[in-house]
């Protein structure tokens, strides 16, 4: 698999503070990742110092093996950002035009199929629109962009949920037909789940974890049951968090188990579940670096 994207080593100081601290971060090519982490956590610092609108104070990035110099943007780009900055004035097909220009991949059928997916009339003044289809306008030219590295910042933030389902089914299926990397940040990591294949997670500008989707799925369970089976079963696995409730306990893992470890489990009369992404992500943060 070949690296597009390579950022070494990345720090970022707003006055004394780090925004970013010695953040290694690599996209292959044809995955989509997701950037997960909480408020003020580094996300849009990175994607801004990705997408050439801010400096890093130290690192490097590399773009499918060539350092971007200061300011200078990768080729075949698309980065949608959560505050869009768009015309006011302009109709939303001359805003389409325009976003066109910059992408030698750009798809006329596909972005008309997504303003009748989105219900979005063409004709309509960026100004006369609501927050949410401000974004879904970001979202179209960031599909129909069909750039080789797409960065969403928060795409579906204001969105509703049908909108928010027909945004994640465009991009998977286009997806299929026409793999690239793509870089979702998003809070909603439920969400995230089901399409991302592998995540970055950050936390106060450090790298808290890099890890394939399916590993997450396959390695993070809650385990509930007497408090002294629980310390037994959980002893020498990574542990995420513990609670304890009477005679009980329960203990969030990030472990693969394997068939003896679920015999023990029996035997030791100790409940295993998956811990959703959610649950995953807080305990994960919790428990610090
Ligand atoms: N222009 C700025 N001046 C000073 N501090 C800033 C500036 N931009 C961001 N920061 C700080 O840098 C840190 C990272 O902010 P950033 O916006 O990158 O986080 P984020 O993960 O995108 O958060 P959110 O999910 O809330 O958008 C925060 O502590 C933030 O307060």
């Amino acid at each position: 698999m070949s690296i597009v994207l390579s950022c070494d080593r990345l720090n970022k100081k707003y006055g004394q503070n780090y925004a970013l601290r010695d953040l290694d971060i690599q996209l292959e090519e044809n995955v989509i990742y997701g950037l997960l982490g909480r408020n003020g956590a580094g996300k849009t610092t990175l994607l801004n110092i990705i997408a050439g609108g801010i400096f890093a104070n130290d690192g490097t990035i590399e773009v499918r093996g060539k350092k971007l110099d200061k300011g200078e943007l990768p080729e075949d780009f698309c980065f949608v950002r959560e505050k869009n900055k768009l015309f006011g004035g302009a109709r939303l097909i001359e805003v389409l035009r325009f976003a066109a220009n910059f992408h030698p991949n750009w798809d006329w059928t596909f972005a008309h199929k997504l303003l009748q997916t989105f219900r979005l009339d063409p004709n309509k003044k960026i100004k006369h629109l609501s927050r949410g289809t401000e974004s879904l306008i970001g979202n179209i030219i960031g599909l129909a962009s069909r750039a080789s590295l797409t960065v969403f910042d928060e795409p579906v933030l204001g969105l509703d949920v049908l909108m928010r389902e027909r945004f994640y089914k465009e991009l998977l299926e286009d997806y299929a037909n026409h793999p690239r990397t793509i870089l979702l940040s998003t809070h909603l990591i439920d969400e995230i789940a089901p399409i991302a294949e592998r995540v970055y997670i950050i936390d106060e500008g450090s790298l808290l974890l890099h890890e394939e989707m399916n590993q997450i799925r396959m390695a993070a369970y809650l385990i509930r049951g007497n408090s002294d089976a629980v310390s037994l079963f959980t002893e020498g696995k990574r542990l995420l968090h513990t609670e304890s409730y009477g005679h009980g306990k329960i203990a969030a893992i990030f472990e693969k188990l394997n068939d003896g470890d679920r015999l023990q489990a029996r035997k030791l009369d100790i409940t295993i579940e998956n811990l959703t992404l959610q649950k995953f992500f807080s305990y994960l943060i919790e428990g610090g670096h």
